[in-house]
């Protein structure tokens, strides 16, 4: 039987095309959704939503060593809203975060000004600070958690023109916020931080900050200054916090950080002359920073998990889910190869 052609036109629209690869056609479904209310309206109700309360994802454990995020339909999260007496108006409150491979889009709501308890009895998980729900989740899926605690609070914290102080709008996507009074866009914003692995070819420097749990040491970081190159963010940097001036910058790769308040995360590897390793660390950055000899390294990667409350001292490193684990662990397969080559 023919379809009317109203509802052909609005398949197209909610559904990602199928004219060329999977990956090209979620990503432009995506854009079109950031672009086109009504699309993505109709996207919401055949999507699904992660729950956040005051910015805490609420997560699911399928069996006692599993956590997930917990990802529901837009009737069952009306079912959950109506069931503690609210409307369901706050269904226009959600934002996209992305695509799933199976062609649903995404969409995080923050359900804060519900009780919490409530909440997580009538959807059966249980709200995690999103400190400890990032590293209890496999690294396939804090990304989209962390994307969507960022996008939440990017709203939450960005309600009112810098310009005119009127408060702004946001898009149905809330992938943009507008002010009709001075007609500025605002957009989600991260913070450039530059994290660099330190080699003087056959050590490595990690330093702590003060802050950091006990034994924990990880690769060098700092905020890019506006203006900066991402080379002169990190020279910058670790001439500051340990003086000394690096060399032979090589990109490796980048992630997107939570914490405090996203940032974007750009990972190199560099180089310190032999001659020149004198460390002079600035204590008012860094309690303390050292030269890690490969043999140091592969233990501290052998610790699976932080130190508790009585045990002997011990060095240990960021987690899997951090780009400086991934730095650290790239330069130590960097050695081996050159050891083997050798
Ligand atoms: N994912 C990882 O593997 C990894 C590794 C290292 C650091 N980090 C993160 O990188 C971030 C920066 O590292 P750092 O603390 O060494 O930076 P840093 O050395 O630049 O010192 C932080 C200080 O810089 C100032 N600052 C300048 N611009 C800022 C901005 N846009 N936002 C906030 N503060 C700003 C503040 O005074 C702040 O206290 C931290 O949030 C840390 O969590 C992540
Ligand atoms: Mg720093």
């Amino acid at each position: 039987m023919l379809r009317p052609l109203r509802l052909l036109l609005s398949g197209l629209k909610t559904q990602p095309s199928r004219c060329c690869s999977s990956f090209v056609s979620r990503m432009r479904y995506v854009n079109r959704l950031k672009e086109d209310d009504e699309a993505c309206a109709a996207a919401l109700k055949d999507g699904s939503i992660f729950l956040f309360h005051r910015l805490s994802p609420l997560l699911r454990r399928p069996d006692a060593r599993t956590f997930s995020p917990a990802a529901f339909t837009c009737s069952d999260v009306q079912l959950v809203l109506q069931r503690l007496g609210s409307d369901g108006s706050q269904l226009k409150e959600a934002v996209l975060i992305g695509c799933s491979e199976q062609n649903q889009a995404q969409f995080c709501l923050d359900v804060g000004e519900l009780d919490q308890a409530a909440v997580e009895e009538a959807s059966q998980g249980t709200f995690i600070d999103l400190r400890k729900a990032f590293f209890l989740l496999p690294a396939t899926e804090a990304p989209l958690v962390s994307k969507g605690q960022a996008l939440l609070r990017w709203h939450q914290t960005s309600r009112f023109c810098g310009a005119s102080g009127q408060p702004t709008q946001r898009n149905r996507a809330g992938s943009q916020r507008f002010c009709s009074s001075s007609s500025t866009v605002y957009y989600p914003k991260m913070s450039a931080v530059a994290v660099a692995l330190v080699s003087d070819g056959s050590r490595c420097l990690l330093g702590r900050q003060p802050s950091f749990p006990r034994g924990l040491y990880s690769a060098l970081a700092g905020f890019c200054d506006m203006g900066e190159t991402l080379e002169e963010a990190l020279c910058r940097e670790v001439a500051e916090e340990v003086g000394l001036e690096i060399q032979s910058i090589s990109y490796s790769s980048s992630q997107h950080w939570p914490f405090p308040h996203s940032s974007f995360m750009l990972g190199c590897h560099a180089l310190v002359s032999p001659a020149h390793t004198q460390l002079s660390v600035d204590n008012s950055e860094l309690e303390d920073a050292r030269w890690f000899t490969m043999d140091e390294i592969t233990r501290a990667l052998q610790v699976k998990a932080p130190p508790r409350r009585g045990d002997p001292p011990i060095i240990w490193l960021p987690p899997k889910h951090a780009l400086a684990n991934r730095l650290i662990r790239e330069w130590v397969e960097q050695q081996r190869q050159s050891e083997g080559g050798e």
